[in-house]
């Protein structure tokens, strides 16, 4: 008779205990080890019993793979892994974390930042469960995604990956993780991972706690807090999450008042699996053991029993499995971790799997690879494009208001700026790249000048793109403009690389918008992952549009100008006046902004 843990019938902790009681110490390891899919071979897999693989470094099947190519990467090393002694089938793990960003042609909605400008649950949760079809239409079940981080400080690299600054509207936020999993029965157990099916995947809600909320915003640093303030500003998007069912947790590489996440037992052991009732199981970030020590690696031993010991489940080494490994063996022969330790990260690591299915179900469902990409998904990524746009500024004083802009003019439209056709500046990080991609052959997609061009094409208007124009040509074509588009902002970046104490808008931003504006009527579109200093040029602006970092669905820019649909987008974080403000969020005792927190001025549709 077939081993109970086969057997789909069983309960699934009779399946989880019986697998658990008849691994070797030596798979019990291999299940803890996520390693990144570059060194993974079909050896490896076999002979490390290879529990989990991702794709960080920057690999890919190949240049513009298509899902067949991801599916026939994820086949490989599945069957390398079901081919084990016991057939525990591998979990592939890829950061999905504003669509399926690094698969060509995937749809890519707009960064957890301007979603927070939306203050739609529900939107939130459609698009979780569009990007988890296009995630499994690769054959990959598990993303790490939802950021859930509080960011209190723009200066830091990843605020773009925050939905909020406000702890209570990054928790109705969490929806997302409902769209990505599916929705939890209300008899489920508190705490229990939930996958609804074949069609959803396994999330992660990173980085935990007080990713957020570091010194200067500096990455990976030190997030200074009282207990109490803690629990106010940055768990509470974790209570949601547990809730709703999420699969996996992974640890942050900042400090909590010094200690390293990494190493935190009070807050990973006793707080999120004890007293929040946590039962999926906890991963670690890339190289987050290593980083416990500075330099990093300097005490790989230490490393890793401080963190399997504060409650670490899964290691995500990338590399090192073999230096894993070893230590780890040895650190239980020698009783400094118990084997209660480690069978509670394999018991969480496999009701995870057994919960996604992965026994059932190890390879792709290849009738999905039509998701990727789908014509609603791109609707549905143009809808939380033009909620997510927020309006600041719309006609100078005495003046009538700028937007909607007429599709019909006497004269021609200018669409000047960087960022006015760029399909990769308006992707932002995580995109086909870690740090992202400049220019528009990336992936598919739609850039804001494409949107416009769309817009007025039917009106017969003409639209005239310069990217940089100078001064000469501004006075000496400026009557043949009726308004210009200045459309400027940041460039991609992701993690330390965005980390920036000064704010501005890089050059020549600031100076395209001092010649357009200083003679056509303009209107400023600002695509950036968080505020930044536009004081200094305000006055010369006619109307002011945030429209962080959008994504492919460019063309949800024009919708919003030209009025087929009203701004209605809110500040979800606070627009600073200057960085010697900083931090300085909604609810502080000294509160100056430029632009306050809920601050969007709106439009009707024409
Ligand atoms: O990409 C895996 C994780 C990601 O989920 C975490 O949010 C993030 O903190 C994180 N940082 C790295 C390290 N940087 C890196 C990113 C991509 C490729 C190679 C290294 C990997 N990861």
């Amino acid at each position: 008779q077939g081993a109970k843990y086969k057997d789909p019938r069983q309960p699934l902790n009779a399946r989880v205990e019986d697998l658990l009681r008849r691994m070797t110490l030596a798979e019990k390891i291999g299940q803890m080890s996520q390693i990144d899919q570059e060194n993974a071979t079909a050896g490896v897999i076999s002979n490390y019993f290879i529990g989990s693989v991702l794709r960080g470094g920057g690999s890919v099947p190949a240049a513009d793979a298509p899902p067949e190519a991801w599916v026939e990467m994820v086949e490989t090393i599945q069957s390398a892994a079901v081919s084990t002694r016991l057939g525990i089938p591998a979990m592939f793990g890829i950061d999905a974390i504003h669509g399926h960003g690094y698969v060509y042609k995937a749809t890519v909605f707009p960064h957890n930042v301007g979603l927070g400008y939306t203050r739609d649950p529900e939107l939130a949760k459609k698009i979780g469960a569009a990007v988890a079809l296009e995630v499994r239409a690769t054959g990959i079940p598990f993303i790490f995604a939802p950021c859930l981080a509080v960011c209190r400080d723009p200066r830091w690299g990843r605020c773009y990956e925050s939905f909020s600054e406000d702890s209570k509207l990054v928790q109705q936020m969490t929806s997302i993780i409902s769209g990505f999993q599916g929705e939890i029965p209300a008899s489920s157990r508190l705490g229990a991972p939930f996958i609804a099916g074949q069609r959803n995947v396994a999330a992660c809600a990173k980085h935990y706690v007080g990713d957020g909320g570091t010194t200067r915003g500096i990455n990976e640093n030190n997030t200074v807090a009282t207990f109490h303030q803690l629990l106010g500003i940055h768990m509470p998007p974790y209570y949601s999450a547990v809730i709703q069912g999420v699969s996996t947790i992974m640890v942050s590489y900042s400090s909590w008042n010094g200690v390293k996440m990494h190493a935190n037992r009070f807050l990973v052991t006793d707080f999120l699996k004890n007293k929040l009732r946590f039962r999926g199981f906890v991963i670690s970030d890339w190289l987050g053991l290593d980083r416990i020590t500075s330099p990093e690696h300097a005490d790989y031993p230490l490393s890793v029993k401080l963190g399997i010991l504060a409650g670490i489940d899964m290691v995500m080494i990338p590399y090192q499995y073999k230096e894993f490994r070893d230590d780890l063996t040895l650190l239980v022969q020698n009783g400094t971790i118990p084997m209660s330790r480690i069978d509670d990260a394999v018991r969480r690591i496999l009701r995870v799997k057994f919960t996604l299915g992965l026994f059932e179900n190890p390879y792709a469902d290849t009738s999905l690879a039509g998701e990727l990409g789908k014509q609603e998904h791109h609707d549905l990524a143009r809808e939380a494009v033009r909620k997510s746009l927020v309006l600041l500024k719309n006609g100078k004083p005495g003046d009538e208001p700028l937007l909607p802009l007429p599709k019909k003019t006497h004269g021609s439209i200018l669409v000047a700026g960087s960022h006015a056709d760029d399909l990769g500046r308006q992707c932002g990080g995580w995109t086909i790249k870690w740090q992202g991609l400049t220019g528009n052959n990336l992936t598919a997609g739609t850039t804001i000048l494409d949107g416009i061009k769309r817009a007025v094409g039917p009106a017969g208007t003409d639209v005239v793109y310069s990217e940089s124009p100078d001064a000469g040509f501004i006075q000496r074509n400026k009557a043949r403009f009726d308004y210009a588009v200045v459309v400027v902002g940041e460039h991609p970046y992701a993690e330390t690389a965005g980390d920036n104490l000064n704010l501005t808008i890089p050059a020549p931003g600031p100076g395209v918008i001092r010649n357009v504006c200083g003679g056509i009527r303009c209107v400023v579109v600002l695509v950036s992952g968080r505020p930044l200093v536009v004081e200094p040029y305000i006055d010369a602006i006619d109307a002011l549009v945030a429209a962080w970092l959008p994504g492919t669905e460019g063309q949800g820019v024009a919708d919003v100008l030209f009025g087929d649909y009203g701004f209605t987008g809110k500040l979800s974080r606070t627009w600073f006046r200057t960085v010697e403000q900083l931090p300085m969020n909604v609810g502080d005792a000294h509160y100056d902004p430029l632009f306050p927190f809920g601050f969007g001025l709106e439009t009707q549709p024409l």
